[in-house]
């Protein structure tokens, strides 16, 4: 469990491994300074590997992993400062494994600050670099691997979040897929279940898109679905998820909105997507399901629910919009009324529109 949760979470790994080297290599440390007499650097040594392991701790138990790595940075550079200020040279040589776990750490911006600043501490040292030449050397190679540090961050940051997108993002509409919607639902159920706030979940599956693609072909099914997708992404809420689930189905997770909110938000997308999306000619409608989180239900139910409400959509005429527990009035399908394109009935597929209006292959 513990081991599943720092491999998901390359934050939480970083902080708790900060935390065991740090234990591993200063620990050993202290006990020499302290058999060797050096109380005061002995303490401090401590003092670094208690504030350390508390925040690595505190992140874990939390999950507050960005105010962990800054309370982890900060204390790596008042620790190497003091000890260079008491141990002399041999403290401020810890200077160069500061500046690498710093830009590890933190943000590239706030790491450069904290190094500026930890670098001069040390240097105006006059027991860790007594001489001009010394602190001239000393200044020299710090910048050299702060830079060094600064690229390596730069390119692992970028790099993790090409993989990231390939992990989670769908190539064709960049919606979420299984993965991250699996990932999103898990921290939208921890926030839901500290706010007490609702949370809601819309599965839709466009209607006849088959018939798109045999009729236009695959290029203009693929256009649709990305046309979908920028739709739905421009009319909702920056909180609102959408994922593709494959094929013409997505899901959109809808945080902080009742049932009738969530029928509402269905209906407005629904019919947006009938204004907006077309293959030439040829309206592109969706049928929608949804269910908001009941107290004690799994999450397995949850889903069940709004998949069940949308393939009762398909069944009751597709283009509509159900919401599991929202009475029928409010379920009523509002296509003849909610600006439907006059030549396409609510019963009628899209693909006889189509037939009648002509064009054979078209992107759309
Ligand atoms: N262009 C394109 N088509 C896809 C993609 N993924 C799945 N499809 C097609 O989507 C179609 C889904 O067809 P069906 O499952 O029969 O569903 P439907 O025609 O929408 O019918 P209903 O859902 O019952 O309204 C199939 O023709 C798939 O080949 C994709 O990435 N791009």
């Amino acid at each position: 469990m513990w081991m599943k949760r720092i491999r998901q979470d390359f934050n939480l790994a970083l902080v708790v491994t900060f935390g065991v080297i740090t234990n591993v290599m200063i620990l050993p440390f202290a006990a020499y300074r302290f058999l060797s007499g050096q109380n005061l650097a002995a303490l401090i040594d401590l003092l670094i590997v208690a504030c350390i392991s508390l925040g690595a701790v505190h992140a874990y138990v939390s999950g507050r992993t960005q105010g962990a790595s800054l309370f982890l940075a900060v204390t790596y550079s008042i620790g190497c400062i003091a000890i260079a200020y008491v141990a002399g040279t041999a403290g401020s040589l810890w200077m160069y494994a500061v500046l690498l776990s710093n830009f590890l750490l933190i943000e590239r911006l706030r790491a450069v600050l904290i190094s500026t600043c930890a670098i001069a501490a040390v240097a105006a040292s006059p027991l860790a670099l007594p001489e001009l030449a010394h602190k001239a050397a000393f200044v020299g190679s710090s910048v050299v691997v702060s830079l060094f540090s600064f690229a390596f961050a730069w390119r692992t940051d970028v790099q993790r979040q090409q993989l990231e997108n390939l992990a989670t993002l769908d190539p064709l509409t960049g919606a979420g897929n299984r993965r991250a919607m699996g990932a999103q639902i898990n921290a939208a159920l921890a926030e839901s279940a500290r706010s007490r706030k609702p949370l809601g979940l819309i599965t839709f599956d466009l209607d006849h898109f088959k018939q798109v693609n045999d009729r236009f072909g695959h290029e203009a099914g693929d256009h649709v679905l990305v046309q979908v997708a920028s739709v739905v992404r421009r009319i909702t809420r920056r909180a609102d998820r959408l994922f593709r689930l494959g094929g013409e189905e997505f899901a959109l997770l809808i945080p902080d909105a009742d049932a009738q909110a969530l029928w509402e938000i269905a209906e407005k997308v629904r019919e947006s997507l009938m204004r907006e999306v077309r293959c030439g000619e040829f309206p592109i409608t969706a049928s929608f399901g949804g269910s908001l989180l009941r107290a004690n239900e799994s999450e397995r139910q949850w889903r069940e629910r709004a998949d069940a409400a949308m393939y009762r959509a398909k069944r009751e005429g597709r283009n509509r919009s159900i919401v599991d527990g929202v009475s029928r009035p409010a379920n009523d399908n509002l296509l003849a009324s909610a600006g439907a394109p006059s030549a396409l009935s609510a019963n009628e597929r899209p693909i006889d529109l189509a037939t009648r209006l002509g064009p054979d292959r078209l992107v759309c």
